[in-house]
């Protein structure tokens, strides 16, 4: 039987991906957060999930907004989890989203929640750094939306950060060409260089619209974060770029 480590699940709103075609900013979702990721940004807000072997338990807010946790044992099966889902359904829900740490991680548990999910009537949103097309290729037809994280190197993710971003690009590319609607997020900081966005844009062109989305806590110029979007819009067309915050935070609900 699969199992699958969790650190939470939640009903809240999509706080991120602004107005760019493919977002579900301001729609309520069910987050089933995975715990465990392959990658170490620098500003990771997730960064007490990433270590899945640290993760013990996974907590559910029993009411959306209340910070009232019930606490389970790691790891969690899937009727476990299905169970839960439907228990926090507010009958408003948009989509489910599979964030983490990485969630196609636990590709076997992701890929069959999924389709179990899909089978209750839910559609299904993939929040991922993409940085694995060959898991992506296991559940891009049952993704019918998808936020796939372009890692600035400023993000310091990884060491090879230039071949992660053209394996998030190819995992773009797997999952538009299963239908699924796509968008690429890019958190950007102080240090991102206008060159590297030339770069992002210039591989996303024809291929998917770019949320640029300050890091948390904001502390990039205006200045500066005017000039990343003109020059992206730019080259991907002033209808594809985006500005994304993460607006949860700001509500201080999960
Ligand atoms: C925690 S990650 C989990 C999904 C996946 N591992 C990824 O990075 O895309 C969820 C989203 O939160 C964003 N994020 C995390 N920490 C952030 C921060 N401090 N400021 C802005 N965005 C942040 C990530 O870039 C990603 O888009
Ligand atoms: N409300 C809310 N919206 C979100 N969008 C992406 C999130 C994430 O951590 O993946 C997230 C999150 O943690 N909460
Ligand atoms: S890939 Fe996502 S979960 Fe992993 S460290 Fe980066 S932001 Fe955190
Ligand atoms: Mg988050």
């Amino acid at each position: 039987m699969v199992k699958v480590i969790l650190a939470e699940i939640f009903n809240s709103w999509q706080g991120e991906g602004g107005s760019v075609e493919g977002s579900a900013f301001g729609r309520r979702q069910i987050f089933i957060r995975f715990a465990g990721c392959d990658l170490r940004c620098s500003w990771c807000d997730s960064k007490a999930f990433i270590d899945a072997s640290k993760v013990k338990r996974w907590r559910i807010e029993v009411e959306p907004f209340s910070r009232k946790f019930e606490y389970r044992e790691n790891p969690a099966s899937l009727d476990e989890v299905i169970k839960v889902v439907l228990s926090l359904d507010t009958g408003d829900v948009h989509s489910i989203s599979y964030t983490g740490g990485e969630p196609t991680l636990q590709i076997k548990g992701l890929k069959a929640l999924m389709k179990e999910l899909k089978e209750v009537g839910f559609d299904n949103f993939l929040e991922t750094h993409g940085g694995f097309p060959e898991f992506i290729r296991e559940v891009a037809h049952l993704t019918d939306y998808a936020s796939v994280d372009i890692k600035d190197e400023s993000a310091k993710a990884t060491k090879d950060w230039r071949s992660l971003v053209l394996r998030e690009i190819e995992s773009i590319r797997i999952l538009k060409g299963a239908g699924a609607r796509v968008y690429a997020k890019l958190v950007v900081t102080q240090e991102t260089k206008l060159e590297n966005v030339r770069w992002y844009a210039e591989l996303l062109k024809g291929l998917a619209p770019l949320a640029i989305q300050p890091r948390e806590p904001i502390d990039i110029p205006m200045q500066k974060l005017m000039l990343l979007y003109n020059e992206a819009s730019r080259i991907l067309g002033r209808k594809n770029v985006g500005l994304s915050f993460q607006v949860h935070k700001y509500l201080k609900v999960l």
